[in-house]
């Protein structure tokens, strides 16, 4: 193996980001080096590489960028007795602290001491990394290497469609960028009838109908809420999902759902939103839910079981492969153009 290695790295408080030669990291106590087979962008790593309000309180350059990940353990460092050198990864960007009062509770998805890789270390866009052990997640042998990178943003789409019953319920999905689209998958592999995508994108609105939509709407040409009417006999669904972090998609969605129904908010929205509580959610009793990062670890079990029941329709979702990250910021651009789905490195070309 070779001291050094190509790596996508934020090496300044700017936009964009570099493709740099570094050293190939040594492995501390308590981590593993992996040989990276697989890594996807996330809409942070386009915050990040914009260098957006978020990421200018956040982000400490230079670093790495990147966190979703498969991998292959080739080196283990001291005191890790749970990995050793073969094993497949992929790795839970979250590193909590096990000693908060959330954490005690079992709740680390909400650990208040949260560290996540590629936001407050390095990252994973590079031929090799270091992923801490108590991270990282076996595989099976034969999961593909991009399916496996993507269990970690599949997490957050799992814990959105699967935070209550889903089987044979109307479901409205608003946002079908590369998270909408895993939910889309996610809600389809689980039973969901009819599912409803709200999407103003035509590209992405004929991929969540690859996925497998059963309806997609253009919420800037019809109102969502009077086709969502128009599908369930004026019932309203079941599930509302939100993925897409656009304010009026919540009103729309939450007037779409019908009375007694169940929201799962993932979407960040930019700014505070102002919601009709009394008539739309209180009134109508909604159950609510706001979403963030994966139960650790519940979730990566169903996310895991979910790929390999082949029922998940992923094949789709993934629109762009790059050998290698020489083309890293034609990826970037055309994610930031929103003409993706989800893009995957693979950074070895052998
Ligand atoms: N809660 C959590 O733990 C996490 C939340 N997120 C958030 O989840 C959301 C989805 O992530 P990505 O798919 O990567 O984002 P994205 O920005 O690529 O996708 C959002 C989609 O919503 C669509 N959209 C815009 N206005 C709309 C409207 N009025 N109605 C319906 N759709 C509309 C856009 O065309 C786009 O395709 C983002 O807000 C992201 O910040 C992402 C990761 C973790
Ligand atoms: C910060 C992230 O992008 C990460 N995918 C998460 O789930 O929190
Ligand atoms: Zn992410
Ligand atoms: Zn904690």
């Amino acid at each position: 193996m070779a001291d050094k290695m190509p790596a996508i790295m934020k090496t300044k408080p700017a936009y964009g980001a570099e493709l740099v030669e570094v050293d190939v990291p040594k492995p501390g106590p308590g981590e593993v080096l992996i040989k990276v087979l697989a890594t996807s962008i996330c809409g942070t790593d386009l915050h990040i590489y914009e260098w957006n309000e978020w990421a200018q309180s956040r982000i400490k350059t230079p670093q790495i960028m990147g966190h979703e990940v498969a991998g292959e353990v080739i080196e283990v460092g001291p005191g890790v007795d749970t990995l050793e050198v073969g094993d497949y990864i992929s790795a839970e960007t979250h590193i909590v602290c096990g000693k908060c009062y959330a954490c005690r509770h079992n709740r680390y998805h909400v650990c208040q001491n949260t560290k996540i890789f590629g936001v407050d270390m390095d990252g994973v866009f590079a031929e090799y990394a270091i992923v801490p052990a108590q991270n990282a997640w076996k595989n099976p042998k034969d999961m593909p290497p991009e399916y496996a990178a993507l269990q970690e943003p599949l997490g957050n789409a799992v814990d959105t469609v699967l935070a209550g019953p889903i089987a044979g319920m109307s479901t409205l999905i608003t946002g079908a960028g590369p998270l909408g689209l895993l939910g889309i998958a996610v809600a389809k592999a689980s039973g969901a009838y009819p599912v409803i995508v709200s999407e103003p994108s035509e590209f992405r609105r004929e991929l969540a109908k690859k996925v497998g939509a059963d309806y997609v709407i253009n919420p800037f040409e019809e109102d969502p809420v009077k086709a969502v009417m128009d599908i369930t006999d004026g019932a309203g669904v079941e599930v509302f999902l939100e993925f897409s972090g656009a304010p009026k998609a919540l009103e729309q969605g939450l007037a779409a759902t019908t009375p007694g129904g169940r929201v799962s908010l993932l979407g960040l929205f930019p700014r505070d939103v102002t919601v009709d509580f009394n008539n739309l959610i209180i009134f109508k009793a909604l159950e609510i839910h706001g979403i963030t990062g994966r139960h650790l670890w519940e979730t990566w079990y169903t996310v895991s079981s979910l790929i390999q029941s082949g029922r998940l329709n992923l094949d789709p979702v993934i629109t762009h492969k790059y050998r290698g990250f020489e083309k890293f910021e034609e990826a970037f651009e055309l994610m930031r153009a929103g003409k993706t789905g989800k893009v995957v490195f693979f950074p070895h070309k052998g």
